[in-house]
């Protein structure tokens, strides 16, 4: 697995903010230099590199004159502004030595979610590794609101890795990899916790405690993990590391975690509908419809549905729950919610010929779990 990355043609790199900002310094332009150093070897080894790049909040903060972290949406939009325009920059400064130039691609959770807007973001992204120039990629923070949100940039980076066709993602940030708890802290049996060198299924991570992440840090652990299961379904391999390590890192992959990829990738289209698109409303199934669809892969059908909530429309993705509210699976409504209203609870042979196709048909469904 380690092999795969380092060998990997085309590789999706994600830098954390706590390896590039420093609360009270701003941005660290000497670990910049140092990550730009080993980006270039590993872009002259021969693979294409996109860098995901964190710290526009960090970098904001102390330009404003602010003590720590904000918490509120206006102000982080208003240090990610600042911190925006300083990265930036400051990554084209680092890679202007090798005299490498930097694309900056900033995205929102639409561009990817919106079939329309992901073609266009993934054009760029292409057109800028032909021309040989870097994509520095972030969430588009200042007009992202709460709702709309990636949320966090390990997301981000995964969600790029798949739409770029990378072959690798590499998560770099000030931890050294997974550990099966937080390393910060000492557990009770006085016992530290333990590096994990690979995942290659949910059983290596029994036991594992995923904890919140630094002071300038977004996700934390959890949301790394995530962001390898989505990778996994992508069917790319992700290595997490140390920055600090990041030459050792992207020569060859000899540090950190590994999480290994799915053999079967899901198709894109069931990618899209598993983890990229935002769910516009839900659809109750009663206990048979969720056997059906959920362990025996079926189609869902008008018979099966006791209630629809939301506005969503023929196309759209929603999310399939039990009685309970669970979210069994999502897939893409065949109807409008109000056609499916008036379809609940009927037999296929009840209902005028143009509703009788499934409610969901089973080639437009991910079971999210059984
Ligand atoms: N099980 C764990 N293994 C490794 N790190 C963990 C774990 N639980 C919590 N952490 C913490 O997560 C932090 C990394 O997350 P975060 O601060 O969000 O990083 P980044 O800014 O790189 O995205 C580390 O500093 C580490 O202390
Ligand atoms: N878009 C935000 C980064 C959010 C984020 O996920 O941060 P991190 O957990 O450090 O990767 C910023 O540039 O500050």
């Amino acid at each position: 697995m380690r092999e795969q990355i380092a060998h990997a043609r085309s590789v999706v790199v994600k830098i954390g903010s706590s390896a590039l900002t420093d609360l009270a310094e701003g941005l660290d332009r000497d670990r910049l230099d140092a990550l730009a150093d080993a980006l270039e070897a590993r872009m002259r080894a021969g693979s294409d590199v996109i860098v995901v790049s964190s710290g526009a909040i960090g970098a904001g903060i102390a330009p404003l004159g602010l003590k720590k972290r904000p918490t509120d949406l206006a102000t982080k939009q208003a240090a990610a502004s600042v911190g925006q325009l300083a990265l930036a920059h400051a990554w084209g400064t680092s890679f202007a030595r090798y005299g490498r130039t930097v694309g900056q691609v900033l995205l929102t959770a639409d561009d990817i979610s919106n079939r329309s807007h992901h073609a266009n973001a993934q054009r760029t992204l292409d057109r800028l590794r032909s021309l040989g120039a870097v994509a520095v990629v972030n969430e588009n923070d200042t007009v992202a609101t709460n709702e709309i949100r990636f949320g966090d940039n390990d997301r981000l980076a995964a969600l790029v890795a798949h739409l770029s066709g990378a072959d690798a993602l590499v998560l770099l940030s000030d931890v050294d990899g997974l550990y099966d708890g937080d390393p910060r802290k000492v557990g009770v049996d006085g016992r530290r916790a333990r590096l994990i060198p690979e995942v290659n299924g949910p059983e290596d991570l029994d036991g594992v405690i995923a904890g919140s992440g630094g002071t300038l840090g977004t996700g934390g652990m959890a949301s790394k993990l995530a962001a390898a299961r989505l990778s996994a379904d992508a069917g790319v391999p992700v290595l997490l590391a140390a920055a600090s390590s990041a030459a050792q890192a992207l020569a060859d992959a000899s540090v950190g975690t590994v999480f290994a990829a799915r053999e079967e990738r899901l198709s894109a289209r069931r990618f899209w509908v598993r983890h990229a698109a935002d769910a516009r409303g839900r659809i109750v199934l009663d206990d048979g419809a969720v056997a059906a669809v959920s362990r025996r892969r079926r189609s869902l059908l008008a018979a099966g549905v006791v209630g629809v909530e939301g506005r969503f429309f023929d196309g759209d993705v929603v999310e399939l729950v039990d009685q309970r509210g669970v979210v069994k699976a999502r897939g893409v409504a065949s109807y409008d919610f109000d056609d499916i209203t008036s379809m609940i609870g009927r037999q296929t042979d009840e209902l005028p010929p143009e509703l009788q196709r499934p409610v969901v048909h089973a080639d437009d469904l991910v079971v999210v779990s059984r």
